[in-house]
């Protein structure tokens, strides 16, 4: 394991090998390029390349075997015939010709430039993620490339660790990880329209307010209507007026999550209205990127954990697809492990974990859905999870773990980790309440290289962090807790506070 030092030095250089393939690779890249890259950086990949992608069953991809069932990407289906969720499947040997190396270049000689639309962290992968797609259908606000912020202070001085990052995935165009997938499902949606007119007339979503935030911005941005079915009451202020400011139809609907998605599905499966949650398993295929990226901002180094909030549970999958395909082609040579972290009033894969008595393999017999209850994380107040079975090929793969998060532990993480720079989403303190917890029992070790996936910015829950810092939560101590102090306008009054605070 690095030193602190050398963590500095090995990001500085690769800092540097980055600015040297922007600067001169792209040239050498593009002069010795195989095909499919000569034409990609002339903007028209879907007339050469040799890459594609195809609709299957995820049993088969759980089960390593080919039923011969197969549909295009240009299909509108979500399910397979036996009703089972569908998987991407990439021609993995078409992207083995050209060597990991290959990969590793092209993709660093993407990182931040302007040319369309591979300076989005997404589309710099796009061989990976929809190869067909022209890239004159790409719907994109240059999502990805988000920070992944290495949490000294926080690791140092509350965890006792040396190597603790924070993806900033919340740092993009909607303030959540949404955007990565909804670049790629708005994206094929504006070309199954051009092909096929008349076929789809809105794209509809469930949501818990991040979904239906990425769905109306990417569908404002191509002039697609979109329609967002929200559980009323239960996501936060700056959520909701996303759709509304982005011109979706909203839908504000008596009941939780679960009953938004039961409503959406029935709708989407009986009209022209196309189904943008992360059953439709385009999604997944973004928002596995942030996965590559984060192995690419290692300089292709794998970290012993990822430490990912859980709700409809996609997310997990998609890092694991994203892991699995970068060791798959032999750019990294091992998967790091990924923890699966849930809030305890919406814990249903956590209360199969605990059943399972801690082995995955029994955990699906154990497994059933629950009604949530209310949690200051409310975009994973789901108890009914899409990805059920998805996740947990993740987790059984990964030597995976779940745990879970009280609501007092979940805002004291997330607050006593902004007292260090950050400012995170509840989601996020769920995934650092895991950590810490992980930490306390030993299972983490100080010097083991650990990713917490922040999911949200915490802007999007200010209100959360009012009730926390104001001390108005009942039955909450909330010990970081920082609340304004009131003053008169009279110097010795203000003194008199700073006083209090600090010895002048
Ligand atoms: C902010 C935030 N964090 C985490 C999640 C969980 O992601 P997933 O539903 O893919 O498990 C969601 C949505 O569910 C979310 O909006
Ligand atoms: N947190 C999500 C819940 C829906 O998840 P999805 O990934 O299946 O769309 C949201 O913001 O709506």
């Amino acid at each position: 394991m690095k030193t602190l030092h050398q963590q500095s030095t090995l990001r500085s250089s690769a800092r540097k090998t980055m600015m040297t393939s922007c600067s001169r690779g792209v040239q050498r890249v593009y002069a010795t390029a195989a095909p499919a890259e000569r034409v990609a950086m002339r903007g028209s990949p879907e007339k050469a390349h040799t890459f594609n992608a195809k609709f299957v069953p995820f049993h088969d991809v759980q089960s390593g075997k080919t039923s011969g069932e197969t549909y295009t990407l240009d299909e509108v289906l979500y399910r397979s015939r036996d009703g089972g969720l569908l998987d991407v499947q990439h021609d993995m040997q078409a992207l083995a010709q050209y060597g990991p190396e290959y990969w590793r270049t092209l993709f660093d000689a993407r990182v931040g430039t302007t040319a369309w639309p591979f300076g989005s962290g997404v589309w710099s992968k796009k061989e990976w993620v929809l190869p067909g797609l022209a890239d004159a259908d790409i719907v994109s606000m240059f999502e990805g490339n988000s920070n992944l912020f290495w949490a000294e202070r926080f690791g140092r001085e509350a965890l006792g660790m040396t190597d603790l990052w924070v993806k900033q995935c919340g740092n993009s165009h909607t303030g959540s990880f949404k955007d990565l997938g909804m670049t790629v499902l708005v994206s094929q949606v504006n070309r199954i329209r051009k092909l096929k007119p008349g076929s789809i007339t809105a794209v509809g979503c469930a949501s818990t307010g991040d979904t239906s935030a990425a769905l109306s911005a990417y569908c404002a941005a191509a002039g697609i209507p979109s329609i967002v079915f929200l559980p009323a009451d239960k996501i936060s202020l700056a959520q909701l007026v996303q759709p509304i400011a982005n011109g979706a139809l909203v839908l504000s609907i008596d009941t939780d999550f679960d009953g938004c998605m039961r409503l959406i599905k029935q709708v989407t499966a009986e009209t022209p209205i196309y189904l943008a949650n992360s059953m439709n398993s385009l999604r997944l295929e973004g928002q596995k990127t942030a996965a590559i990226e984060i192995l690419q901002q290692f300089d292709w180094q794998v970290p012993d954990w990822v430490i990912i909030p859980g709700g409809n549970l996609g997310n997990v999958y998609a890092f694991y697809k994203g892991f699995q395909m970068c060791k798959e082609l032999g750019l990294v040579d091992k998967m790091p492990r990924l923890v699966c972290a849930q809030a305890q009033n919406a814990n249903p894969l956590y209360t199969a974990f605990q059943k399972a008595n801690g082995k995955l393999a029994g955990i699906k017999d154990s497994y059933s859905a629950m009604k949530a209850k209310t949690t200051f994380a409310s975009a994973i107040q789901i108890g009914d999870p899409v990805s059920i079975d998805r996740a947990i090929m993740a987790l059984i793969d990964t030597n995976g773990i779940v745990e879970e998060a009280s609501e007092e532990e979940l805002m004291d993480a997330a607050a006593r980790a902004d007292r260090t720079g950050m400012f995170n989403c509840p989601h996020t303190g769920v995934a650092l309440a895991a950590l810490i917890k992980l930490r306390e029992r030993g299972v983490i070790a100080p010097s083991d290289r650990t990713v917490v996936v922040s999911t949200a910015h915490g802007l999007k829950f200010a209100q959360s962090k009012v009730a926390y810092h104001s001390q108005s939560v009942p039955n909450m101590m909330a010990q970081f807790a920082n609340p304004p102090v009131t003053v008169r306008e009279d110097l010795g009054a203000v003194m008199d506070a700073i006083k209090t605070k600090f010895k002048l």
